[in-house]
């Protein structure tokens, strides 16, 4: 028990916490880890910007925000936490080295309270993508993708599309984001916003690299979708060998960043078949203990070598990834890219930004993408970028 003279830290919500740095204009990430109880929040002062993905060992404490393509609009981006807040305690803590100047004006706003306004999140002037794919172009790019791979030219390609649709008028950020964490409690839930980047929003099933406090690297080979069965299990789950190979190539290509590395000490387990929101995948977990294995680098080297993964780019990555910027016919922007916490609390997690959308003004831009192998049909693989396209269209039909 503190004692009577234990002075009290003052507790806030997270929609206060987030409306007050939405309305500050400051960079916020929150987020929430698959299955657990917790939201933590960080907020920058000042976010710092690279071309190159950044080193994970030593970081201070932050959220990595990276794109699939660098480029100078779409650069890595690291929120360092000025401001650290959890749902639990309720507490927001300053970081030792954050500015006392800034954190003394956020506390005082928080203090003063702000009112929930509808769009108070940092937008683009105009919609980065112009105008989104058609069902015969997004078939037809598929069409020369499967004549591509049945040519040799590559064995896997994966194929993504932008969807733009009206934000609906009673739409609300943080009750959209209190919406996610409550229908996909598997998901890594997340909320970004960055002045002069945007606004990013979703649920994404697929971890890239983790290193918890215990020491033990995590990464998965998640391949292969079809429709969640109406009960939400997976025990009659039947997959085509389409999506057993499609799958097997992403592990494939998880070993063979292992063996880039020299490392042999990892277990491998699966694939098994997991849910993510309305569809089922194939996931293979892989782990190393670094307790037991000497490799102080391997997050950085892990991530460096795994992005993009053949479960956002193909196989091999240099001719899919080619295609992609040929054919897809727009800017990835963060979609496919990565983000999650670094050096937090309970060590890094860093997650492929599917299942997401971006916040315009008026407009959200939904995007899903399908890999594309030999066997692929266009028609199924535009209903598989329907299907994925739910994921967020459920959030926004709350409102
Ligand atoms: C590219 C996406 O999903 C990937 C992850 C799981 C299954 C996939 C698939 O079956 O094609 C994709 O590789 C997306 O959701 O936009």
């Amino acid at each position: 028990m503190a004692g009577n003279n234990a002075k009290e830290s003052p507790r806030y919500t997270l929609t206060e916490v987030l409306q007050t740095a939405l309305h500050q204009g400051l960079a916020v990430a929150a987020w929430r880890l698959p299955l657990q109880p917790e939201v933590q929040l960080c907020v920058s002062f000042t976010p710092q910007t690279t071309q190159e993905i950044p080193t994970l060992e030593p970081s201070p404490a932050g959220f990595l925000f990276c794109p699939f393509q660098a480029d100078a609009v779409h650069p890595h981006i690291f929120l360092k936490a000025d401001l650290s807040f959890s749902s639990i305690t309720g507490e927001l803590t300053q970081s030792p080295d954050a500015p006392d100047s800034q954190a003394a004006a956020f506390f005082q706003a928080l203090e003063n309270g702000v009112q929930r306004q509808s769009t108070n999140w940092p937008f683009p002037d105009s919609n980065p993508n112009q105008s989104d794919r058609t069902e015969e172009t997004f078939q037809a790019a598929v069409s020369l993708a499967v004549d591509l791979i049945r040519a040799e030219a590559m064995e896997k390609v994966v194929l993504s599309r932008s969807h733009s649709v009206p934000l609906p008028d009673s739409f609300e950020l943080t009750t959209a984001f209190e919406q996610m964490l409550s229908v996909y409690p598997n998901a890594f839930v997340s909320l970004t916003a960055i002045p002069g980047i945007g606004t990013w929003m979703g649920a994404s099933p697929e971890v890239l690299v983790s290193v918890d406090k215990q020491q033990v690297f995590k990464t998965v080979a998640l391949a292969g979708t079809q429709p969640a069965s109406e009960d939400g299990s997976t025990a009659n789950a039947i997959w085509r060998q389409k999506e057993i190979e499609e799958q097997g190539m992403v592990e494939r290509y998880v070993l063979s960043c292992f063996k880039k590395l020299r490392l042999r000490e990892y277990t491998e387990v699966g694939p098994r078949t997991v849910i993510a929101g309305n569809l089922m995948h194939l996931r293979t977990d892989f782990k190393v203990d670094l307790k037991e294995v000497d490799f102080p680098t391997l997050g950085t080297d892990m991530l460096r070598l795994l992005h993009p993964t053949s479960a956002v780019c193909g196989l091999p990555k240099e001719p899919a990834l080619q295609f992609i910027l040929a054919n897809e016919g727009y800017n990835r922007s963060y979609y496919s890219g990565f983000l999650g916490p670094v050096n937090s609390a309970v060590g890094t997690h860093l997650f492929v930004n599917l299942r997401c959308m971006q916040l315009l003004e008026t407009e959200a831009v939904l995007y899903a993408g399908a890999g594309i192998t030999g066997e692929s049909s266009p028609d199924k693989e535009w209903q598989e970028t329907q299907h994925k396209l739910q994921t967020m269209f459920k959030i926004l039909a709350e409102f």
